[in-house]
C-alpha cells in the first residue's frame, strides 16, 4: 500500500496521510498540490510533503481526489523554510501554507468564484474543453458561485483543474480581488520651445498672436502659472485656466511656440531638470557600496544606516545589479506596496522587465504569474519587489534580500497566524539559501542597531544627504505656553501658521502630521460628562464630521452624529482631542485659497486611493497635505520645505516599551520628507512636553543618543534585544471566564517561569468586537533555550485547554511580539 503525507491549509498540528495508487506513488513529488477530501464533504487543496508505505495507525487513510500539478509548485527549500517558521513562530504548517501560497492555488469547496466579463471570451471558448464550458454555463444568471455548487451541478468532485484554467484565462476570478496591477499613467505637459524661451522672441510671439486672442490668453496664463510656482505645467491645467480648447493649444504647438511632453505621472521632476534613469553615485554612496560588499566577506547581514534623503535607494540599485548580473535572484522587501508606487516606478526604470511586483492584494492572476516566473527562474522575475508575503515565493537561487525601511513595524504580521516578522524571517531565508541581506533605514530598529553595534551584522553609514542638502532645521514649540499666551488658532501655534504662510507664498508645499484620524476621538456632554462608547468595544466613538457619524476604529460600528446627549438629553456636546479631519477643516478656513489634501485610512480606501493623493501632491495640485503615519513611508517629494507635527505627545504616551523608539522614528521619518532637494527644510514640532528627551533627540538628529538611552532602559527593564518575548493573548466573550482562565494560565506559567511572566492584564482596549482580552507576556533571557521554553508553553496550553470550561477560550501566541 502506498501513502502520501500532506499539509492541509487549516490550523491542525499534524500532517495528514492519504492513500494513493502505485502509479501515483511514483508520480507525486513533495511540493505538488493534491485535492483531498476532508471531514464529511469538504474538498481541500493540500500540499504533498512525503510519499511512503507506512500505514497510519490511528485512522484509516482516505484516497486522494486528484493530483493538481504536474510539477511541484514549491521547492524543498520552501518546505524547509516553512518548517522553520512553524516552529519559531509557534504556528502550524497549514497556517503557513495558507499565508504562503496565492489564493488561486488553494481552491477548496468553500471558495467563492465569480464570472468575469472578458472581452476576449469568445476567442477562448473554442479552446475550452467541455467541462470548462459547462462550468461557465453553471453561472447562468448568478455572478458568483461556491466551488461546492459547481461540484454539485456537474455531479463530480474533480473540477479544480478546470477552474484553475478558467482563472488563468481571466474568465473566472476568486471573489476577493481588490487591486489591479500598477500601471503608470502618462500625463501631458507643456513648455516653451528653446527658441521662445528667450525674452526677445517672446515679445514677437505675443505681437503675432494679437489676432488670436485665445492663443494669446494661453500664453499669458502660462507665464502667470510659471511665475507662481516653478513646476511643470500640465496641458490640462493650462487649458482650464485659460478657458481654451485643445485645438488652440495645438495651434501654438504647430507655431513652434509651445511643445508638449509626457511624464509618467509619478516621475515628475521639478526645476526643469530631467532625471536620467542611470545615476552616478556620489562618493558617499560609492563608499557605502564598497563597504557593504566588504562586510559580506565576514557577515551575512549588513545594516545601511543612511539619514533621510541620503540616497539609499541608489545604493540598493547598484548592489542589486551586481547580483542580477551573476544570475542570482533578488528579493526587495518593502513595508507597504500600496504606498510605494513612487519606488516601484523608480526601480522599473532601472530594471525594466527583470522586475516583478508581488502584492497580496494584486489580482490572483498576477500573483500566480509572478509565482510561476519565480518558480521557473524566468528572467522576468529575477528581481521581485514585494511586501512581507513575497518571502514565500519559490526562490531557489536567491543571492540578495534588501529590506527597505527595516524599522517599520508593518513587517510584523499581526493576524492571522503565522505572526512572523518578515525582516527577521528574511534573514533565516537568506541563510538557508546562502544569500546576503541588506537592511536599510534612516532610523534603524533598536534590535538591528544592537546587532550591528555588537558586530553580528555589518554596519555602513551615510551621514550626509545627497547633493549636500542640509538636514532640516528642527524647532520644538511649547503649546502649553502658546495656549496660555493665547497664540493658538485652533490647533496651530502662531509660529507654525507663520511658517505655513511663508512656504505657501513661495509656492512651496507643506506636510502636516497628526497621528490620529477622524475629527475628534471623544465626544463629551458638557452637562453630565457622558461620552458615547462603542457597544462592542471598550473605546469611545470617534466623531467623523464629514460623514456626520460617530465611528468605532476597532470594529467599524457607526451611528449618526448625536444632536443630544444620550444620557441626559443636553444639547451641549463638546469634542475632545483632534484628528486629521479636524486639522483639514481648520486649514480650509485658514487658507481658503489653497488646496488641502488628507492622507489617512479614511481617504485612501478604494483602488487607487493612495496613488491619487500622492500623485496630486506630487503634481502640485495639493499645497498642504495632512496625514497620519502613512506619510512617513519613504516618500520622496521635491517641493516640500515645511513639515509640521501638530501634537507629538500622543505618540510618546502610548503604553508600550517601544513607544519612545517609535516616536523618534516616526517624527524623524516625517521630518525627513522636508527639504529633500536644494532648499533646506524646516520642521516644527508642537508639544506640551517640549523638554521630553525624545523630542530633544529628534530635533538634534541624535540617533545614537536615543539608541543608547533606550537600550539602557531595555536593559534595566529586561526587554528586547536583551530578552525575547512571547505574548499570549486570551479572548472570550464571557468576562467572568476571561478573568478566571487568564489568572489560571498566568499562574501555571509563573510556576515554571517565575518572575519572567508579566500579567495577565487587560490591554488598553480590553474588549473588541464583544470579546474580552487579557495579555500575558513572557520574557525569555538570551541564555535560556527558546526551544525548551516554547515546549513548556505548549504543554501548559494543552493542560489549559483540557480544562472543560476553558476549552472555548481562544489563545493567541505571538513570538517576538510588536
Ligand atoms: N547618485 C544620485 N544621483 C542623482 N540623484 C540622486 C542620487 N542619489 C540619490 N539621488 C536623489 O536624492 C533623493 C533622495 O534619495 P532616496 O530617496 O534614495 O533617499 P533615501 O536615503 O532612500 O531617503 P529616505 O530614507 O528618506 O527614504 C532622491 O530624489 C534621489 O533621486
Ligand atoms: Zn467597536
Amino acid at each position: 500500500m502506498y501513502f502520501v503525507d500532506v499539509i492541509l491549509p487549516i490550523p491542525v498540528e499534524n500532517a495528514f496521510t492519504y492513500r494513493i495508487s502505485e502509479a501515483e506513488y511514483s508520480f507525486i513529488k513533495p511540493g505538488m498540490r493534491l485535492a483531498v477530501p476532508f471531514g464529511k464533504s469538504k474538498i481541500y487543496t493540500s500540499l504533498a510533503i512525503r510519499v511512503h508505505q507506512e500505514e497510519p495507525r490511528i485512522y484509516e487513510a482516505k484516497e486522494i481526489e486528484q493530483i493538481l500539478d504536474e510539477v511541484p509548485v514549491v521547492h524543498q527549500a520552501q518546505l524547509n523554510f516553512w518548517k522553520w517558521m512553524a516552529s519559531y513562530y509557534m504556528a502550524t504548517l497549514g497556517e503557513i501554507m495558507r499565508a504562503a501560497l496565492p489564493g488561486a492555488f488553494l481552491l477548496e469547496s468553500e471558495t467563492i468564484i465569480k464570472k468575469l466579463s472578458n472581452d476576449n471570451a469568445e476567442e477562448y471558448l473554442d479552446s475550452l474543453d467541455d467541462e470548462s464550458l459547462l462550468i461557465l454555463k453553471t453561472f447562468k444568471d448568478q455572478s458568483i458561485l461556491r466551488i461546492s455548487e459547481v461540484m454539485q451541478v456537474l455531479d463530480k468532485k474533480k473540477v479544480l483543474p478546470s477552474i484553475n484554467r478558467l482563472i488563468d484565462l481571466n474568465l473566472v476570478a476568486l471573489d476577493q480581488e481588490i487591486y489591479e496591477a500598477y500601471k503608470p499613467k502618462l500625463v501631458k505637459y507643456v513648455r516653451l520651445t528653446k527658441e521662445y524661451e528667450q525674452e526677445a522672441n517672446m515679445h514677437i510671439a505675443l505681437d503675432e498672436l494679437n489676432r488670436a486672442p485665445k492663443q494669446r490668453e494661453l500664453l499669458l496664463n502660462y507665464f502667470s502659472i510659471q511665475a507662481r510656482a516653478k513646476k511643470p505645467i500640465k496641458a490640462k491645467e493650462l487649458q482650464e485656466q485659460s478657458g481654451a480648447s485643445s485645438a488652440q493649444l495645438k495651434a501654438l504647438v504647430s507655431k513652434g511656440i509651445f511643445e508638449t511632453y509626457k511624464i509618467k505621472k509619478d516621475r515628475i521632476v521639478y526645476s526643469g531638470k530631467e532625471d536620467s534613469a542611470v545615476k552616478q553615485l556620489n562618493t558617499q554612496q560609492e563608499n557605502a557600496l564598497k563597504e557593504i560588499k566588504a562586510s559580506y566577506d565576514s557577515h551575512e547581514v549588513c545594516l545601511l544606516h543612511g539619514v533621510t534623503a541620503s540616497g539609499k535607494t541608489e545604493v540598493y540599485v547598484n548592489l542589486i545589479k551586481e547580483y542580477l548580473a551573476e544570475g542570482k535572484q533578488v528579493l526587495y522587501l518593502l513595508p507597504e506596496i500600496a504606498l510605494t508606487t513612487q519606488l516601484v516606478s523608480r526601480l522599473q526604470e532601472f530594471f525594466g522587465n527583470q522586475l516583478s511586483v508581488y502584492h497580496s492584494k494584486y489580482s490572483v492572476h498576477e500573483r500566480v504569474e509572478v509565482w510561476n516566473n519565480v518558480l521557473n527562474k524566468a528572467s522576468k522575475a529575477q528581481l521581485v519587489l514585494g511586501a512581507r508575503s513575497a518571502l514565500f515565493l519559490p526562490f531557489e537561487n536567491l543571492g540578495l534580500v534588501v529590506v527597505d525601511e527595516e524599522h517599520e513595524s508593518s513587517y510584523k504580521q499581526y493576524d492571522p497566524a503565522p505572526r512572523y516578522q518578515a525582516r527577521d524571517a528574511s534573514i533565516v531565508l537568506a541563510f538557508q539559501q546562502g544569500a546576503k541581506v541588506l537592511l536599510g533605514s534612516a532610523t534603524p530598529s533598536l534590535e538591528t542597531y544592537y546587532n550591528a553595534s555588537t558586530g553580528k551584522y555589518g554596519l555602513v553609514t551615510m551621514k550626509e544627504r545627497y547633493g549636500n542638502i542640509l538636514m532640516p532645521e528642527n524647532s520644538i514649540i511649547d503649546i502649553q505656553d502658546k495656549y496660555r499666551k493665547k497664540r493658538m488658532t485652533g490647533h496651530f501655534s502662531d509660529d507654525l501658521l507663520r511658517a505655513i504662510t511663508d512656504a505657501l507664498d513661495l509656492g512651496e508645499q507643506v506636510i502636516l502630521f497628526q497621528n490620529r484620524r477622524g475629527y475628534s476621538p471623544i465626544l463629551e456632554c458638557n452637562t453630565c460628562g457622558h461620552a458615547p462608547q462603542c457597544p462592542n468595544c471598550d473605546v469611545s466613538l470617534t466623531f467623523h464630521k464629514h460623514r456626520s457619524q460617530l465611528r468605532c476604529h476597532y470594529c467599524g460600528y457607526h451611528i449618526a452624529m448625536l444632536q443630544k446627549c444620550m444620557a441626559c438629553g443636553s444639547e451641549e456636546l463638546d469634542t475632545k482631542g483632534f484628528g486629521t479631519e479636524q486639522v483639514e477643516v481648520e486649514l480650509k478656513e485658514l487658507y481658503p485659497e489653497y488646496n488641502i489634501g488628507r492622507m489617512d485610512s479614511d481617504t485612501t480606501r478604494g483602488k487607487y486611493g493612495f496613488e491619487k493623493i500622492i500623485t496630486a501632491f506630487e503634481q502640485g495640485e495639493v499645497d498642504i497635505l495632512v496625514g497620519t503615519q502613512m506619510l512617513t513611508k519613504g516618500l520622496d517629494f521635491r517641493n516640500v520645505t515645511l513639515v509640521g507635527i501638530l501634537n507629538a505627545d500622543s505618540m510618546l504616551n502610548i503604553p508600550d516599551f517601544r513607544a519612545h523608539e517609535r516616536s523618534f522614528q516616526l517624527i524623524q521619518q516625517v521630518s525627513g520628507r522636508a527639504g529633500r532637494t536644494q532648499k533646506r527644510g524646516t520642521v516644527l514640532i508642537q508639544s506640551y512636553n517640549p523638554h521630553h528627551q525624545i523630542l530633544q533627540q529628534v530635533s538634534t538628529n541624535a540617533y545614537e543618543k536615543m539608541y543608547h538611552e533606550q537600550l539602557e532602559e531595555r536593559h534595566v527593564y529586561k526587554y528586547p534585544p536583551f530578552c525575547r518575548t512571547i505574548k499570549i493573548t486570551l479572548k472570550h466573550r464571557d468576562f467572568q471566564k476571561i478573568e478566571e482562565s487568564s489568572v489560571w494560565l498566568g499562574q501555571a506559567l509563573k510556576n515554571v517561569f517565575k518572575d519572567q511572566v508579566l500579567g495577565p492584564e487587560p490591554p488598553p482596549v480590553s474588549r473588541i468586537r464583544n470579546e474580552y482580552y487579557r495579555n500575558i507576556l513572557i520574557k525569555i533571557p538570551r541564555k535560556q533555550s527558546l526551544e525548551k521554553t516554547k515546549k513548556a508553553i505548549l504543554k501548559i496550553r494543552s493542560s489549559f485547554l483540557s480544562i472543560s470550561q476553558y476549552r472555548s477560550v481562544k489563545i493567541v501566541l505571538d513570538v517576538d511580539n510588536y
